[in-house]
Parts: C-alpha cells; sequence; structure tokens
C-alpha cells in the first residue's frame, strides 16, 4: 500500500512543513520538473507526496484521498464536520501559530466577555432592528462557539473572503471572527478580543485520516514516530 502525505505547495507553512518532514529523516525528492503536484521521498518506495494549498489538504484528509497532511488545526476544525472522529492529530509541530478569536469594536467599552457579547445580541434587534453581524470565514467554528459553547442564538453571519478585520469600520458587520498572530491587524483597526473569546489556538499538524487499512500498517506508524522525534 502507498501511503500518501499532502504538504503544502505555497504559503505561510510550506517551507517548515518540509523542513519537519526532512528532519524526520524524510527526504522530499521532486518528481519531475519544479512545477511538479507530486513528490516522493528518497529512498522509500511506497510513500507519495501530494503538493496541495493548506485548506485543499484539510479537504483531502477528510476525504480520506490523502493518507497524511500538514496543514493548520483551524482548517481542519472549520473544514470538516466531526473532525475527531475523521482525523487523529498525530503530531502538534510548533509553527504556523495563530489563534481564531472573537473581536469587537475597542469602543465597545462594556463588552469584554462573551457573555457581555450575549447581553448586546439579545437586545441587538430592538436597539437596531436587525441582528448582530459577525464577519468571518470561519462558519463552522463559529457557530459552535457562538451557539453551541455560549448559547447566542441571535446573530447573522456575514461571509468575508478577505480583510475580515476591515468589516466593522465599513459597516459590513458589527464583529469579526478572525485569525490573529501578532495581533497587529487587530490594533490597526481598534479590534479588542474578548477575554474569553479564544475560540481556537491553531498551528501547524500532522494530521491522519482515520482509515481502517492505518491500523498495524509499519509505515504509518514509522511516519508518526519519525516526525514525533523530529520534534
Ligand atoms: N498570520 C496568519 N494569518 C493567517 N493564517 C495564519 C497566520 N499565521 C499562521 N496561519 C495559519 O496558516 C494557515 C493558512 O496558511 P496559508 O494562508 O498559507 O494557506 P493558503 O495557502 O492561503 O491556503 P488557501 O489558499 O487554500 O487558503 C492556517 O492554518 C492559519 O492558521
Ligand atoms: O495578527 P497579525 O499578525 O496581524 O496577523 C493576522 C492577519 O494575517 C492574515 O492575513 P494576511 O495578510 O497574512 O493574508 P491572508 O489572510 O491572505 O493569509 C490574517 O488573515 C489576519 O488578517
Amino acid at each position: 500500500m502507498t501511503i500518501t502525505i499532502g504538504l503544502p505547495s505555497k504559503g505561510r507553512m510550506k517551507e517548515d512543513a518540509s523542513a519537519v518532514l526532512e528532519r524526520a529523516g524524510l527526504k522530499i525528492v521532486a518528481v519531475g520538473n519544479d512545477r511538479s503536484y507530486r513528490g516522493r521521498i528518497e529512498g522509500i518506495d511506497d510513500i507519495e507526496i501530494a503538493f496541495l494549498s493548506a485548506s485543499e489538504i484539510a479537504r483531502e484528509i477528510g476525504a480520506g484521498t490523502v493518507d497524511f497532511g500538514v496543514t493548520g488545526e483551524d482548517l481542519i476544525r472549520e473544514g470538516l464536520a466531526e473532525a475527531d472522529k475523521r482525523v487523529e492529530i498525530s503530531a502538534r509541530l510548533g509553527f504556523g501559530h495563530a489563534d481564531v478569536v472573537v473581536a469587537v469594536p475597542e469602543i465597545w467599552l462594556d463588552v469584554d466577555t462573551m457573555a457581555d457579547l450575549g447581553d448586546v445580541a439579545a437586545d441587538f434587534r430592538s436597539r437596531h432592528g436587525r441582528r448582530l453581524a459577525i464577519a468571518t470565514k470561519y462558519w463552522r467554528l463559529t457557530q459552535q462557539f457562538f451557539s453551541g459553547s455560549h448559547g447566542i442564538q441571535l446573530y447573522r453571519i456575514v461571509e468575508s473572503l478577505g480583510a475580515t478585520e476591515g468589516a466593522p469600520a465599513a459597516g459590513q458587520a458589527d464583529i469579526i471572527v478572525d485569525i490573529t498572530s501578532t495581533g497587529s491587524t487587530l490594533r490597526a483597526n481598534h479590534l479588542k478580543i474578548l477575554s474569553d473569546g479564544v475560540i481556537l489556538r491553531s498551528e501547524a499538524c500532522l494530521v491522519r485520516a482515520r482509515k481502517p487499512e492505518h491500523e498495524g500498517n509499519a509505515r504509518v506508524a514509522e511516519i508518526v514516530a519519525a516526525v514525533q522525534a523530529a520534534l
């Protein structure tokens, strides 16, 4: 059986993802030319590398078309329903750190917690004639956190495909759910993170699709052990 590992072909995780495999003794060699989206591992014939974007990797692991992938936990949990049933986080890799957070305008002086925000959401329609609007590309994580964890049901999600932090100032939404690493984009847009508003502390992970044929497969166990030992 050939084991396929999905690695980022571009973006901020590309270099670190390849480096961690090399430290684990799995040296990647391109198949064909530089632009090829396939690779293999030097000296090992039954591992194949598929170069994909970080979000495609999350999807392909969910579909089981790759066995392993290196991608952000945020993309796994946003991309897959019941992620823990479908995938296993085999290792947390120590790069690509970012938090998915709830942020509100700094001028909302009396809103510091999710409970405060729940009060705002409850009153929003009578005060403003519409529901509280949340700009995000993290639909699933937002719904789980607001409706599931905090019992806040009165809101509307406004899909944002970029520059989410600008949505409140632009009048497209009232608050946001987005990723932050240094916090500088939030500050530049006069937004503050609620004190209990961190939805997920994400980083790059080695993720395995839960497949029956992985049980007792020596190569699968070896890949996990080698990457864990390289951290
Ligand atoms: N400052 C940051 N901003 C956005 N994402 C970050 C940041 N720091 C780390 N990440 C992580 O990087 C991953 C996204 O990487 P990247 O933006 O390179 O993907 P991508 O190649 O753009 O994927 P796609 O094109 O499919 O969206 C996510 O898991 C995210 O959590
Ligand atoms: O907390 P900070 O360090 O300011 O980083 C957070 C910002 O960085 C990312 O955007 P980026 O401009 O990298 O583009 P992307 O959304 O296309 O990845 C992300 O979407 C945030 O907007």
